[in-house]
């Protein structure tokens, strides 16, 4: 059995907790019944200690597995991680929802993405890396009385993202701690009607309106200040031609929409003035999470 997740970049700048979008970067994930349990883990991670035993993915599989079919069995487990981890690309999004997917799918139990998103919520209490990593293409997502709704657009293959991720890592739950307590209504207000006109630029396809539509008064600034360099990220994006330039999720990486034909040109340019830097040139993902019986 193989399953298999998207990288995600959330916020996409004003839409903080609500809009995300799923980008060509996977986890995937091998597994079937063994005498003994065992994780072998490829790419990503595979020289951190602490993910060989039992990690995020181990504990919340174990969970719905027993859960699901009132055993204990042992798996062999092997994970191929593209996805770096606490880089703002959904690293943690993507490992809870391959999780969830692998049980139902190690206890024979069919379940639509919907429930399986529901389920994600439960570990990550926004909506906005999980809908993308579930269902692919860009999402508005809300959440209400424990479920999550969501709409989502599929991308087109002439824009494509490039992303920058630097060499350090940002945990999302202490990024959460450097916002403010309280907004005043003004910044509300701004950040409100910012990301009502990205939402009806994405769907609309407008994409030269997400340069003004994307600015946010939120959590970037703020978050920025701890890698004061990701402002001349955002900079030199924009003077390369970026349609939109962002922090993904709360950082480290930076996220920037372009159109296909400009982006080798921007990756290049962004290249050359962040040598320890990593920056890829990446296609948006439509599928989200893929099940291979
Ligand atoms: N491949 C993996 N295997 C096991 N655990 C993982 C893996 N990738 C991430 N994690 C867990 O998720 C944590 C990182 O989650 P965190 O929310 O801080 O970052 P992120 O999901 O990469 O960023 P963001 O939520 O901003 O997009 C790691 O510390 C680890 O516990
Ligand atoms: N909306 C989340 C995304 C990171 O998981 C945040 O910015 O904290």
């Amino acid at each position: 059995m193989t399953i298999s997740v998207p990288a995600t970049s959330a916020n996409l700048g004003p839409g903080f907790d609500s809009l995300g979008l799923a980008v060509d970067l996977r986890n995937i994930v091998e597994f079937h019944q063994s005498k003994f349990f065992s994780v072998c883990i490829k790419g990503e991670g595979e020289n951190n200690p602490r993910l060989k035993g039992n990690n995020l993915f181990v504990s919340i599989f174990n969970e719905h597995y027993d859960r699901l079919t009132k055993k204990k069995q042992n798996f062999k487990f092997t994970f191929y991680n593209q996805i770096p981890m606490s880089r703002g690309l959904g690293s943690s999004s993507a490992v809870i929802v391959s999780a969830i997917a692998s049980a139902h799918e190690a206890a024979g139990i069919r379940v639509s993405k919907r429930r399986i998103l529901n389920h994600a919520l439960v570990y990550e209490s926004h909506p906005d890396n999980i809908t993308p990593a579930v269902m692919g293409g860009f999402n508005a997502a809300t959440v209400e009385k424990n479920k999550v709704f969501s709409q989502k657009k599929h991308l087109p293959n002439y824009i494509k993202a490039v992303v920058v991720i630097p060499n350090k890592p940002i945990s999302t739950a202490k990024a959460r701690t450097l916002l403010p307590k309280s907004y005043s209504k003004e910044n509300a207000i701004y950040n409100l009607s910012h990301t009502a006109l990205s939402v009806a630029a994405f769907f609309n396809e407008d994409w030269e309106i997400l340069k003004l539509a994307s600015q946010d008064r939120f959590h970037q600034k703020a978050r920025m200040k701890s890698l004061p360099e990701l402002f001349s990220v955002q900079k030199i994006a924009y003077e390369s031609g970026a349609l939109m330039s962002t922090l993904s999720g709360s950082g480290s990486t930076f996220f920037s929409m372009v159109y296909d034909e400009d982006s080798a040109v921007i990756a290049s340019k962004l290249k050359q003035k962040f040598p320890d830097f990593i920056v890829k040139e990446l296609d948006f993902d439509n599928d989200g999470l893929i099940i291979e019986r």
